[in-house]
């Protein structure tokens, strides 16, 4: 099995006092690549050394594999934009392009909880191209395996390298360069196929891919999963087969290198395997690096590579399936199992000691630390001119650089522009380049093609799709993604609407007929106010924690798979924020106004008019403070299940201390722990809208005088809560994050 040969540089470039960055014919380097904006970056001469800045570009630059705003340069630097890496030599800018197959070495990995061993020294390379299968008893580690190579719970020891590059140190930016289809399904089943995939594909394309060119590559890869009839189909009704296929069409739109499935066929029919097998040994034959974990044993001829894991997480064979029989000398894979299961460390330790082991772990291993070595010590990174360059225009004003027409991405490279030299070159074919003084770095192809020779899809797309796309994009398009979701699933739509209904129905059970309103002077005294408020603000704080408790919990398996491949966790808050926002309004305008039908409001307003709207804005603002805490719980919780107890339990804490259930101004404990909860505040808002003090004069409480400034007070302290809140549910959220699983 081979290792990546040395890569040469595409093209080198001079440092200059100024070296402009960008996709368009202006720039000084102008690189081929529509994942870079027009003017991404440039090389600046600060004194004696140089930096990088970012131009406000939409997907950045990384300076050696981290992304930064700038950085100073010293020699040896790699800065990546988009597929182009540019690599400094102290003078020079040498210009190399990853294009798509890539080589996978994972090195004496060990993942350790506590003093638990979960994965043993593991260790193989796969040549870019690949098919790999791992195999093994439940719970041997296949799991721990994956996430460990993908850097989404990186191992206690080892190193994984991914293409000759460290993949921990460079994880945020080699991250998008791999596909990862996990055993939960990773899309909104309520959903059609074409629909999800297009609101993944806006999500992981860069801004300036054109909607046209999005919906081009979703149906591109619906195509090539033979999803075609079923494009128009609701998620949920598709066969477990066919939703699998979906998850591993939304992992193709971005074309990654390496691509990794966690079971993809657990609990599907077996005939199924086969089907799955036969696709993922096509991907890698079009140039894909396929990683699969799997049960059924029964098409791993269709692999390049078998890795048996024993209990314990430890090796028990690597290498082609051909010899895996013989190895174990078993009859069949069930045998292998039995073996791998009882006598674990025993066919670890044997298949350490294996001729198997040296010739396909260590032998491979050893090359490719051959090859690192001697591209350390390559003497320099050549580039042979193509026969006909055309060299770069004169730099022109930076405006114009926005208005100038792109690279054809398919040019091989373009040779710096004369003029931004302090010693200019002469136009024309760019010289040879002087050996660097540093190690070249390693992969990048200077070809467009995978071995097989066919494309290897529309590379610029591709490349594109490889960082995150903006911030306002993605909180858009999830907004939208969250209405499509709740229109969708009707069922979930009519509760929404049915819920404040109902509970307005509820509300009309409350005796009276004066509402919120003050009851004529006969009257001597009126609860009706008093617990109809009651009825409201607990209402609202159903409302909203009802609304959003499981929101996150629901999805968290899309979240952390969305996070790998770059959404923003306050995209996706805020997102949640907004439109549950919006929901809470909605059924509050619905739940006030309907319950004080043929009662009446309050007679008269402190702030705003009409006093309904005052009534209805503490209401809302009860249910949307309600609603952030039941986010942060649900980014908290574990499962949807847990959910439940949780839901009741606030909602009778809110009664409890809202305050208006019995006076709480003697109790000097709750009355402080009653602080915490929205209802405490919209009650006493609520309070001073109707003069509850008047109404009710033998209940006392502070927070409810008949002012402006304590209707202010308790609504600010309502938006201090929300504000804290959101605050905590995004501290909630960081539990899932990639490698905190
Ligand atoms: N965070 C953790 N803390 C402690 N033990 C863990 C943790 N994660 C996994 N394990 C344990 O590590 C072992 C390997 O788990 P893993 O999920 O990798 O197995 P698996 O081979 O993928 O299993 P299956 O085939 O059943 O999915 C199991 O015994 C599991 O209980």
């Amino acid at each position: 099995m081979s290792v990546p040969a040395q890569r040469a540089p595409v093209a080198a470039y001079q440092a200059t006092e100024r070296v402009r960055i960008g996709r368009g014919a202006g720039n000084d380097i102008a690189l081929a690549d529509l994942a870079v904006s027009r003017r991404h970056a440039e090389l600046r001469r600060v004194g004696d050394a140089y930096e990088v800045v970012d131009l406000g570009s939409s997907n950045g630059i990384f300076h050696n594999g981290q992304r930064v705003p700038r950085a100073r340069l010293t020699p040896g630097d790699r800065i990546s934009i988009g597929r182009h890496q540019l690599i400094f030599d102290g003078q020079r800018l040498h210009e190399f392009v990853d294009t798509g197959p890539v080589s996978l070495a994972a090195q004496d990995l060990t993942v350790q909880v506590g003093k638990t061993v979960l994965l043993d020294d593991v260790s193989f390379t796969l040549r870019q191209g690949a098919l790999l299968a791992v195999v093994g008893p439940s719970g041997c580690g296949k799991s721990t395996l994956v996430k460990a190579v993908t850097g989404l719970r990186p191992a206690t020891l080892g190193q994984v390298q991914y293409d000759g590059r460290d993949l921990y140190d460079n994880y945020a930016e080699l991250r998008y360069r791999i596909g990862m289809v996990p055993q939960d399904d990773v899309l909104h089943r309520q959903l059609t196929v074409r629909r999800a995939l297009r609101y993944a594909a806006a999500l992981r394309f860069a801004d300036d891919v054109p909607r046209r060119e999005r919906w081009k590559r979703v149906d591109e890869v619906i195509h090539t999963l033979d999803l075609d009839g079923r494009a128009k189909q609701r998620i949920d009704t598709l066969s477990g087969g066919q939703r699998k296929r979906v998850s591993v069409a939304l992992e193709l739109l971005t074309e990654p290198s390496l691509l990794f499935l966690d079971e993809p066929t657990s609990g599907l029919d077996p005939s199924l395997d086969k089907e799955v097998m036969q696709e993922l040994r096509e991907l890698a034959d079009r140039g894909r690096t396929v990683v699969v974990v799997t049960h059924n044993v029964l098409h791993l001829d269709l692999c390049d590579r078998v890795l048996v894991m024993c209990l314990g997480g430890r090796m028990g064979y690597f290498g082609p399936p051909s010899e895996l029989l013989s190895f174990f000398q078993a009859k069949d894979y069930a045998d292998v199992f039995t073996k791998v299961t009882d006598e674990g460390e025993k066919w670890a330790r044997i298949f350490r000691d294996s001729e198997h082991y040296r010739r396909y772990v260590s032998e491979p291993a050893a090359e490719l630390a051959q090859a690192a070595a001697q591209r350390a010590a390559a003497p320099a990174p050549t580039y042979a001119p193509p026969p006909a360059v055309a060299p770069v225009p004169p730099p022109a004003p930076a405006q114009a650089a926005d208005d100038a027409p792109d690279v054809n991405p398919t040019a091989t490279f373009t040779v710096p522009p004369a003029a931004t030299s302090p010693q200019p070159a002469p136009p024309g074919p760019a010289p040879q380049v002087a050996p660097p003084a540093y190690p070249v770095p390693p992969p990048s192809a200077p070809h467009q093609t995978h071995p097989a020779g066919a494309p290897l899809g529309s590379l610029p797309l591709r490349a594109r799709a490889r960082h995150p796309s903006a911030p306002i994009r993605q909180y858009f398009t999830l907004c939208l993604r969250m209405l499509s979701v709740i229109i969708s699933d009707r069922g979930y739509a009519l509760f929404l609407l049915g819920l404040p209904l109902a509970l307005a129905l509820l509300t009309h059970a409350v005796p009276g007929e004066f509402g919120l309103a003050a009851p004529p002077p006969t009257v001597r005294v009126s609860l009706e106010a008093q617990r109809l408020l009651v009825v409201l603000v607990v209402g609202a704080a159903f409302l909203g924690i009802a609304v959003s408790i499981r929101e996150i919990v629901n999805e968290s398996s899309i979240y952390r798979r969305e996070r790998a491949a770059g959404l923003l966790p306050a995209a996706y808050l805020a997102s949640k924020l907004t439109v549950l926002g919006l929901i809470n309004i909605i059924q509050v305008i619905l739940f006030v106004y309907l319950s004080v039908l043929g009662r009446g409001g309050p007679s008269q307003s402190l702030v705003l008019k009409p006093p309904m709207v005052e009534i209805t804005v503490v209401v809302a603002l009860v249910a949307i403070t309600s609603t952030v805490m039941g986010l942060a719980i649900s980014a908290l919780v574990r499962t949807s299940e847990q959910t439940t107890p949780i839901l009741v339990v606030l909602v009778m804490a809110q009664l409890v201390l809202s305050g208006g259930l019995f006076e709480l101004q003697g109790e000097k404990v709750l009355q402080v722990i009653s602080t915490i909860a929205p209802t405490r505040w919209g009650f006493a808002a609520g309070a001073s809208t109707v003069d509850m003090q008047k109404l009710v004069p033998f209940l006392k409480d502070s927070l409810w005088d008949p002012t402006p400034s304590a209707w202010w007070r308790s609504v600010l302290v309502m938006l201090g809560q929300i504000a804290i809140l959101v605050v905590a549910a995004r501290i909630a959220m960081r539990r899932l994050e990639p490698g905190r699983q």
